[in-house]
């Protein structure tokens, strides 16, 4: 007799497996390392932003009540007493009527509280006219306009992207402190598979689940442990699997998870003590996906059917890396548009297709069956199905979880 196995709902699958996560601890990194890693720290600002009035444009910096009263008919003359650039102080000081000629970054100077465009003056002998008067601080890019000394600006568990390596290196971070990444260890099961560089032989299909995950897992920012290939033979799967686990902090495992009778996984799940958290959930593809754990690690057991094999890691191994790093955004960033073509397939279970979004109108990318290839390249999201629901028709508004984006987010609903 088949083993009857219950399916249990998405949110309730990464449920049990965000809660087996725990936190990996942090390192610190060169400012140049930390492209991609996730903040394990605030960045509390070391000091304003801008730390000085400054000037926004190159021209002459002046007192405005010295423009009091400036039109066409009644053009004001300054005397030019300096000139600097980004980087100079004038050591002057604006008396009634004076300007200092001033470029773009340059500090504002003692007495000065407006900027004059080179376009709004016309030079003379002796300096410069204006036709217009100019308020106080006119022109001028206040300390502290951006951020102020002491403000926490990003929060712990943010993503470094570039504008926060930018934000880093303005307050003077070389280290950084970052969440450490697990160490993540693939295992491709399946007597049908061949290397890359292999010819194809009757019965036998190249490995392609293995690189696909390198590459999410690569995407992501993470380098991981290949433990390559192994054929569908208890004892020796497990042997396997067993060193790979006690190497890792997650083992990814593809293919072997369903009822076959060479699927072992759940047997060495068995003889490991791992405890299974899920083996069926109420989704397509990929409702064969298992997750275990022992001794405080993960053990993902992907089904083999490659865009089963995609899906769980976006779902479930996605999430649950994130989370053991403390990252605040867990989640595919979720949108919605209007669907390209009819999908009038009945979905008992919640339904991911690999699919092609434009910004606008979103669209099956071809052949979406569990066993496709093609789909997962062709796609850039996953168009969602609520389960028990039949009938979607071109125009409707779906969900969609986009890929590859550089920082997901805070919150799912599936
Ligand atoms: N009687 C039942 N049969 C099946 C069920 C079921 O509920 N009852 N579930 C089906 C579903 S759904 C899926 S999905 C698959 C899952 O199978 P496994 O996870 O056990 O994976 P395998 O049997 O090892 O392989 C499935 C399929 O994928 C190919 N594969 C495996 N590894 C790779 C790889 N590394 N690269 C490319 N392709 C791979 C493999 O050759 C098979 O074609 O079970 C259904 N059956
Ligand atoms: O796990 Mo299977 O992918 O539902 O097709
Ligand atoms: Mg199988």
């Amino acid at each position: 007799m088949v083993e009857k196995r219950m399916p249990i709902p998405v949110s309730e699958a990464l449920e049990r497996v965000l809660g087996e996560a725990s936190l990996i601890g942090d390192e610190k990194v060169e400012l140049e390392e930390s492209y991609g890693r996730i903040l394990a720290e605030p960045i509390v600002a070391s000091s304003d932003v801008p730390p000085f009035n400054r000037s926004p444009y190159d021209g002459y910096a002046i007192r405005s009540v010295d423009s009091a009263g400036a039109s066409g008919t009644n053009r004001i003359s300054f005397r030019v007493i300096d000139h600097i650039g980004a980087g100079e102080v004038s050591a002057k000081r604006l008396s009634a009527n004076e300007a200092i000629r001033i470029m773009t970054g340059a500090q504002l100077p003692e007495g000065a509280d407006a900027v004059v465009m080179f376009e709004q003056t016309v030079e003379t002998e002796q300096g410069i006219t204006i036709r217009k008067p100019f308020e106080a601080l006119e022109n001028v890019s206040l300390q502290g306009e951006d951020v102020q000394k002491g403000e926490v600006v990003i929060d712990c568990g943010s993503l470094i992207n570039p504008g926060t390596i930018a934000l880093l290196a303005t307050f003077g971070y070389s280290q950084v402190a970052v969440a450490k990444q697990p160490v993540v260890g693939i295992l491709s099961t399946g007597t049908e598979l061949l290397g890359v560089d292999d010819e194809l032989v009757p019965g036998k299909i190249r490995n392609s689940n293995g690189p696909m995950i390198v590459a999410q897992l690569k995407r992501m920012g993470f380098r991981c442990k290949m433990y390559g290939m192994s054929i569908d033979q208890l004892d020796e799967s497990y042997e396997v699997v067993k060193k790979a686990a006690d190497e890792t902090d997650c083992l990814i495992t593809t293919g072997g998870v369903s009822v076959g009778d060479f699927d072992f996984l759940p047997a060495i799940y068995e003889r490991l003590g791992a405890e299974v958290l899920f083996n069926k959930v109420a989704m397509r593809p990929g409702s064969v996906t298992t997750v275990a754990v022992a001794n405080g690690r993960y053990l993902f057991g992907l089904s083999g059917n490659p865009s089963a094999c995609f899906t769980g890691f976006e779902l479930f191994v996605r999430p649950a890396l994130l989370k053991m790093m403390g990252a605040g955004k867990l989640y595919l960033p979720q949108t919605k548009a209007v669907l390209g073509e009819d999908f009038t397939k009945a979905n008992p279970f919640t339904r991911f297709i690999r699919a092609s979004y434009d910004g606008e109108t979103v669209s099956p990318a071809g052949f979406n069956k569990s066993n496709a290839v093609s789909s997962i390249a062709r796609g850039n999201a996953l168009i969602v199905l609520p389960g028990g629901s039949r009938g979607f028709h071109r125009s409707d508004t779906v969900d969609v979880l986009l890929l590859g984006m550089e920082e997901g987010a805070s919150k799912w609903r599936l």
